[in-house]
């Protein structure tokens, strides 16, 4: 069988040493660079890598993406920070190179996947609606790239039901006491030792409370999803942004 020849960015971090270790033991993968900060990414065409796996940090994550999409080599990217101008960059060399694919995958947990969708579905029902995300401290970023994403899901049905913003007659008396406004939704970020990676969702209307929550344990959970883009990315070209385009989720 011909094996996947398979690149980590980020290899020495958290994710990133996790999915050094999934794609090792993956039967139709070949790990042929770990890349961590200061290596070379000469190296992945050296070692003929077929799809780079890109968990570093939002700095650093478009020069890698840059020097994938020029060299056509697939893109399977957990890293965070995107916003709609980082979005048509990427999309821009994705279109000088047309064959490659790149995945962008705010949280490759299949779980966390999931609420998002259901959150989407739920968000038509509920006068109310807030997120709270809660991360190990060490994070770069809050809120989290899946909080943000959640609540844009929620925003664009609520807009697509035709529901008004929801109310919130709160004057706070202290600046952050409401979270981050993401589109209309309330984000509230939790930053604590212990934790890994967490998300609720709740959604409000007279007498009834509906929440929604996932827990990521430990890393490991985010490795079948990860290995699921790496096998699935090379059939796609262009971007394709959640791993959700990725599962059949309505089958
Ligand atoms: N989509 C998902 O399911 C998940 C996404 N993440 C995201 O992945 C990213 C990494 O998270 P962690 O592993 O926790 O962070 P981390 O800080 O443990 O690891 C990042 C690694 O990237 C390295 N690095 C930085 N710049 C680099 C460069 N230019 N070239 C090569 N290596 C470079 C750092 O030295 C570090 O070893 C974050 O943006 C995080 O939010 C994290 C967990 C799950
Ligand atoms: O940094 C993390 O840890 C995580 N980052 C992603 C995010 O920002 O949503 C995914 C997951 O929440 C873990």
């Amino acid at each position: 069988m011909k094996k996947l020849r398979v690149a980590v960015i980020g290899a020495r971090g958290r994710m990133g040493a996790e999915a050094v270790r999934a794609v090792a033991e993956a039967e139709d993968m070949e790990l042929v660079a770990a890349i961590g900060r200061g290596d070379a990414l000469t190296e992945l065409v050296d070692a003929g890598a077929e799809v780079a796996v890109e968990l570093t940090h939002p700095d650093a994550v478009m020069g890698n993406l840059e020097f994938c999409a020029r060299h056509g080599i697939h893109g399977v990217v957990g890293t965070t920070g995107w916003t709609s101008e980082r979005l048509d960059e990427l999309n821009g060399w994705l279109a000088d190179s047309p064959g490659t694919g790149v995945l962008i995958a705010p949280n490759f947990g299949i779980g966390a996947v999931l609420t998002m969708r259901f959150a989407q579905q739920a968000a038509r029902f509920f006068e109310s609606v807030e997120i709270v995300e809660l991360h190990h401290p060490d994070k770069a970023d809050a809120p989290s790239g899946t909080a943000v994403r959640t609540a844009q899901l929620i925003a664009g049905a609520r807009r697509e039901a035709g529901l008004a913003a929801q109310p919130d007659a709160t004057s706070a008396s202290l600046a952050g006491a409401r979270g981050a406004d993401v589109e209309g939704v309330p984000v509230h970020a939790v930053r604590l030792r212990g934790l890994v990676a967490h998300q609720e969702v709740l959604f409000g209307d007279e007498g009834e409370i509906f929440t929604l929550r996932h827990d990521s344990m430990n890393r490991g959970s985010f490795m079948p999803g990860v290995l699921l883009g790496v096998r699935r990315v090379g059939g796609v070209p262009g971007l394709t942004f959640g791993l959700e385009h990725f599962m059949e989720l309505d089958g």
